[in-house]
């Protein structure tokens, strides 16, 4: 038997990351000096340790409508271009630290507009702190932008035209987040409509709080090509019987961003032994392994997949495969994507798993 891999030597492989929320990741330190010098009230305590347990806890809480209760306390100090800038930069630095050579960090601009930001000096705020970031790390890596609009919120069509808008400027796709139940994707087809009419990307956040039929219409109505989670796709395979929606998502390569701690917090999964992804992998599924938020669940990347090969037997070839996935399924130009696959991936993971 070979032996498994270890942390350390998961957080030296270069890894694809494309799911990670900009307001979901901040240093909990970042969080109180911000707070301060913003004014921001109402934070639970102004000691780092107590902040990120406080973070982790209230995310624990089995329900993703309480989980999301904790981003009240990042957004709220998210309110000006140093404050965007500097969350921006340190998310690059933290991810470039743990292993990442390529993240997709996403955020909802709406969000940070509530002390008179435009959406678009939100968004150019941002940029500037990933370009920071990047180069501050020593371009050990590359970050896209994907624009959140909220499900719960109406104006879905200013985001996606910010998409477009930013498309050469590093925003590579857009995305629905917030509360599931109850909001559907539909709510605002003609959005995706148009996304897909400019040739823009998009990925859902479906299959986390509500079933398969909330995947079934980020797929067949919307037109996702990937999915936030996605783990209750499990529900539409019955003692192996792939359903007709799971054979399709998985026939049509459509990437499934699994974000196991976050899964098992918001209740959307019971435990981690109980989590889909081996049984998804084994049936061919195009999967791919994901932090979410890394404050409010107190992870990386590095101990995400940790988590998984610990609980499942994962091997390198394994996560080598994760990372192939993240890549091919990456919103970037095909030649970039191959480059990342032959030139970082494939080197990397044959001189680890040796
Ligand atoms: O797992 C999730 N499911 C749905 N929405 C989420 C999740 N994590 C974060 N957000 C929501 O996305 C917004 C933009 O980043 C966050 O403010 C949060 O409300
Ligand atoms: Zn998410």
């Amino acid at each position: 038997m070979p032996t498994p891999p270890s942390t350390e030597a998961i957080r030296s492989a270069p890894k694809v990351l494309l799911h990670d929320h900009l307001d979901g990741g901040l240093r909990p330190q970042t969080v109180i000096e911000l707070a301060e010098s913003s004014g921001h009230q109402g934070l639970p305590t102004t000691d780092p340790t107590e902040l990120g347990a406080w973070f982790r806890d209230n995310a624990n809480s089995g329900s993703l409508v309480r989980y999301l209760e904790g981003f009240a306390h990042t957004c709220g100090v998210m309110q000006d271009e140093a404050a965007l800038v500097r969350v921006a930069a340190e998310a690059a630095q933290d991810l470039a630290a743990d292993g990442v050579v390529y993240a997709e960090i996403r955020y909802a601009p709406e969000l940070f507009t509530d002390k008179g930001l435009s959406l678009e000096q939100a968004v150019e705020a941002v940029q500037e702190g990933f370009r920071q970031g990047e180069a501050e790390s020593g371009n050990r890596i590359k970050v896209g932008t994907l624009l959140c609009a909220m499900r719960q919120n109406d104006g879905w069509q200013r985001i996606a035209d910010l998409v477009v808008k930013y498309r050469d400027a590093g925003v590579v796709g857009f995305d629905i987040a917030g509360p599931e139940l109850g909001f559907p994707a539909t709510r605002e087809l003609s959005a995706f409509e148009y996304l897909r009419r400019e040739n823009a990307h998009f990925t859902i956040h479906a299959g986390e709080a509500d079933g398969p039929e909330s995947i079934h219409q980020a797929v067949q109505y919307c037109g996702a090509e990937r999915l936030g989670h996605g783990v209750r796709i499990a529900e539409d395979i019955k003692d192996g019987d792939v359903g007709h929606l799971a054979a399709y998502v998985r026939d049509r390569r459509i990437a499934l961003e699994m974000c196991p701690t976050s899964n098992v917090q918001t209740g959307a999964v019971g435990s981690l032994a109980e989590h889909p992804i081996k049984q998804l992998a084994d049936l061919g599924f195009r999967i791919t392994v994901n932090t979410d938020n890394r404050l409010m669940s107190d992870c990386s990347l590095t101990g995400e997949l940790a988590a998984v090969v610990g609980q499942f037997g994962f091997g390198w070839d394994d996560l080598r495969g994760f990372a192939v996935n993240a890549a091919k399924a990456a919103f970037l130009p095909l030649d970039e994507r191959r480059a990342l696959i032959q030139d970082v991936i494939e080197p990397g993971y044959a001189a680890l798993a040796k």
